[in-house]
C-alpha cells in the first residue's frame, strides 16, 4: 500500500484531484468507480479546477458509482444521483450514458444488482475505484461483518451509518435505512484502488488498516490489505489517532508530509 499523508481536508483533495487527473490523462477509456459522501466533494471539486485549467479528454470515460441509497428517486437531493450530477457529471461535462448508478427505485432489487454486475463486466471492469470509508470501517455500504465475498446488493444500513448520514436529511426519520453497494468482491477486482480519509472520526478505520496485520469482517476496510495496487491519502487527523501513535507498522507505504 502506497500511503500519502496530508495536512488537512484541502491538501487531501487537492493530492486526489492530482492522481485522478494524471490517470484519466494517460487513459482516455478509463472506467472509473465512484464514490459520494463529504470526503470526496473536496476532490471533485478540485479535479474540475484542474480540468478548467487544462482540459482532459472525457469523453470516452466511463464511471460506476458504488452505491445508491433505496427508495429515493435520482432527482431527490439526498441521493447519490443528485450528488453525483451536481459535483462531478454536470461541472465536468460528462453525459448520462456515459454514468451508471444503481437503482434504487428498482421493483426489484436483486435483479438490479445483477444488472450492475453484468454492466460492469460489459465495459470491461474498472481501472480505478474511488473509496471512502465509514467511521465504522465500511467501504461502499458493506457494513461491518458483510461477506468478503460478496457482489453487489441490498445492504441493511448500520445504525452509525444511518446516524452519520442524518446531517443531509431534515430529521433521522427520512434516512433511508437500505441501499444497494457494490460488493467487496466487486470493489477488489478494481485494477487499482484509491482510499481518501479525513478528519479524527476515520482514525479508527484507518488505525485497523495501517497498523494492525488483521484482515478482519469487523472492519471491512481491511480487506484492502490484500489488493496489489492501493493508494490511501489521508489527512494528519485520520492518521494520528493515540492508537495510531503507538503501534506503528508502516511496511510497504510511503509518507509524504
Ligand atoms: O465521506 P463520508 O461522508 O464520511 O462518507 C464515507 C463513505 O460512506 C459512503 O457514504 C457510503 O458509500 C461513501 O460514499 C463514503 O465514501
Amino acid at each position: 500500500m502506497n500511503t500519502i499523508v496530508v495536512k488537512n481536508y484541502d491538501e487531501m483533495a487537492k493530492k486526489g484531484a492530482e492522481i485522478l487527473y494524471q490517470d484519466i490523462s494517460s487513459n482516455p477509456k478509463i472506467t472509473l468507480g465512484l464514490a459520494t459522501g463529504g470526503t470526496q466533494i473536496g476532490v471533485y471539486t478540485h479535479l474540475r479546477k484542474l480540468h478548467e485549467n487544462t482540459p482532459l479528454d472525457l469523453k470516452d470515460i466511463t464511471t460506476f458509482n458504488l452505491d445508491e441509497y433505496i427508495g429515493l428517486a435520482p432527482e431527490s437531493d439526498n441521493s447519490y444521483h443528485f450528488y453525483m450530477n451536481k459535483y462531478f457529471f454536470q461541472p465536468m461535462g460528462i453525459s448520462k450514458k456515459q454514468t451508471y448508478l444503481p437503482n434504487g427505485l428498482a421493483e426489484d432489487i436483486a435483479e438490479e444488482c445483477k444488472r450492475y454486475e453484468k454492466l460492469i463486466v460489459e465495459h470491461g471492469g474498472i481501472d480505478i475505484q474511488v473509496l471512502g470509508v465509514g467511521s465504522n470501517g465500511h467501504i461502499g455500504f458493506n457494513e461491518p461483518k458483510t461477506s468478503f465475498h460478496c457482489r453487489t446488493h441490498e445492504v441493511n444500513l448500520a445504525e452509525s451509518t444511518i446516524q452519520a448520514n442524518a446531517r443531509y436529511f431534515d430529521s433521522i426519520e427520512d434516512v433511508p435505512k437500505k441501499a444497494i453497494s457494490m460488493g467487496i468482491e466487486t470493489i477488489m477486482e478494481a485494477k487499482k484502488i484509491i482510499l481518501f480519509a479525513s478528519g479524527s472520526k476515520k482514525a479508527k478505520a484507518i488505525y485497523q488498516l495501517l497498523r494492525t496485520d488483521e484482515i478482519d469482517a469487523d472492519w471491512p476496510v481491511t480487506i484492502l490489505k490484500t489488493h496489489p495496487n492501493v493508494t490511501i491519502v489521508v489527512d494528519e487527523a485520520a492518521y494520528n489517532s493515540d492508537d495510531n501513535n503507538q503501534h506503528l507498522n508502516l511496511e510497504n507505504s510511503r509518507t509524504i508530509f
